[in-house]
């Protein structure tokens, strides 16, 4: 059994610290708050996060350097803003060269960088090459339960990518590897802005038709923006792809949903994001994709219309209306280019 540290005591922190424990392994979940850590090993809940006991011997830590003291894998679960902050931190202080996995799924407005590529960056030992990535159709809420949840994990050194399988697989906890790391980053973070864009079409009384329109229709613009970064058409159809897309555009425990359709109910999106207490990433996430899509030319009329409601407070049923009358076109044209590309390859 190996001794690991989560990093990030939130939702998802706290749900993986479960399954690692329920492996055996010995976990240290930190948090950047004492009085968080203090209630966690008093109570064995995380209360505000997840409504669920904690194993007893999951043990969190307000300190980093106890917390990453002698472990052999670090998983890295903290909203993607606060990434190159902990990095940092880590970097400092840690001694040993150890297994890295993130579970984060963001990425950056200006650089575009993913979650991998920030830790290569930040870290002097690392590069991007080192980091597994972790994503996948998987609400904490039920992970906490043990209920049936399927995830990839992806790294360029196949290697690393099997230790974490190794490190996280259980009964109700089943991993696949994957050697599409660009893919499986993109798609965990870019499904978030369609599940804005479902929650949105939910909060304006829209039904079925519309979302799974979203759904298919947010796979053929995020596939066309990832594709266009160097990832596998081919990964958006598995589970970080259209896997992630389903669970976060048709569930009430989605926070990208949630907050989606309070802005679809008219809110305005500080108001929404106050209430919220939790990161919802598909805001900075389409602010990324909108700026890139636009300056590669990359059609994204979904994103662009989610980006219009986020931040020019544009009233979400123009978009609609926008939406539904641009041009005629084919429905498959590039996607059907990039998918013939591949297989030919
Ligand atoms: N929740 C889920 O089901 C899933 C989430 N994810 C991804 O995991 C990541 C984390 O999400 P989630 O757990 O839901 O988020 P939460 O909002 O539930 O928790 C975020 C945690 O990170 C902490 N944090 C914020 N900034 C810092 C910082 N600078 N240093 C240290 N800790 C910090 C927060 O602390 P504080 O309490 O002080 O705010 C909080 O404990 C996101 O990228 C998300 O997309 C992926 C799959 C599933
Ligand atoms: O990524 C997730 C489930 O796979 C969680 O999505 P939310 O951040 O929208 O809750």
């Amino acid at each position: 059994m190996s001794k690991v540290a989560v990093l990030g005591a939130g939702s998802w922190g706290t749900a993986l610290s479960i399954v690692l424990a329920d492996n055996g392994h010995d976990v240290r979940l930190w948090t950047h708050r004492k009085e968080q850590a203090d209630v966690i090993n008093t109570k064995h809940k995380n209360e505000n996060y997840l409504d669920i006991m904690i194993p007893e011997q999951l043990i969190a830590f307000h300190d980093l350097e106890e917390a990453v003291d002698d472990v052999s894998a670090i998983v890295i679960v903290v909203p993607t803003k606060a990434i190159r902050d902990v990095c940092k931190q880590l970097d400092t202080i840690l001694k040993h060269k150890v297994t890295i996995i993130h579970a984060s799924k963001g990425i950056e407005p200006e650089s575009l960088k993913r979650v991998s590529q920030m830790i290569g960056e930040e870290m002097n030992e690392y590069t991007q090459e080192d980091v597994v990535v972790l994503s996948g159709p998987s609400h904490a809420e039920e992970v906490g339960k043990r209920q049936p949840t399927t995830v990839t994990v992806s790294s360029k050194d196949i290697k690393n990518a099997e230790l974490a399988q190794d490190l996280f697989f259980n009964e109700s906890f089943r991993v696949y590897t994957s050697p599409d790391i660009v893919g499986i980053e993109l798609g965990g973070a870019l499904k978030n802005i369609i599940a804005l864009g479902a929650g949105i079409s939910d909060g304006l009384g829209y039904g079925d038709n519309a979302k799974a329109a979203l759904i298919t229709r947010g796979l053929a613009e995020i596939t066309r923006l990832g594709t266009s970064l160097g990832a596998n058409p081919l990964t958006f159809l598995g589970l970080p792809g259209v896997g992630d897309l389903i669970v976060t555009c048709t569930s009430v425990h989605s926070r990208n949903w949630r907050a989606g359709n309070l802005l679809g109910k008219g809110q305005k999106l500080e108001e929404v994001l106050d209430q919220m207490g939790m990161v919802v990433e598909g805001v900075r996430t389409t602010k990324a994709a909108n700026q890139f899509a636009l300056k590669q030319q990359i059609e994204m009329p979904i994103t662009n219309g989610i980006y219009k409601i986020l931040f020019d407070d544009m009233n979400p049923r123009d978009v609609v209306e926008q939406l539904m009358n641009r041009t005629k076109k084919e429905e498959m044209d590039d996607l059907a280019t990039l998918l013939r590309t591949n297989y030919s390859k």
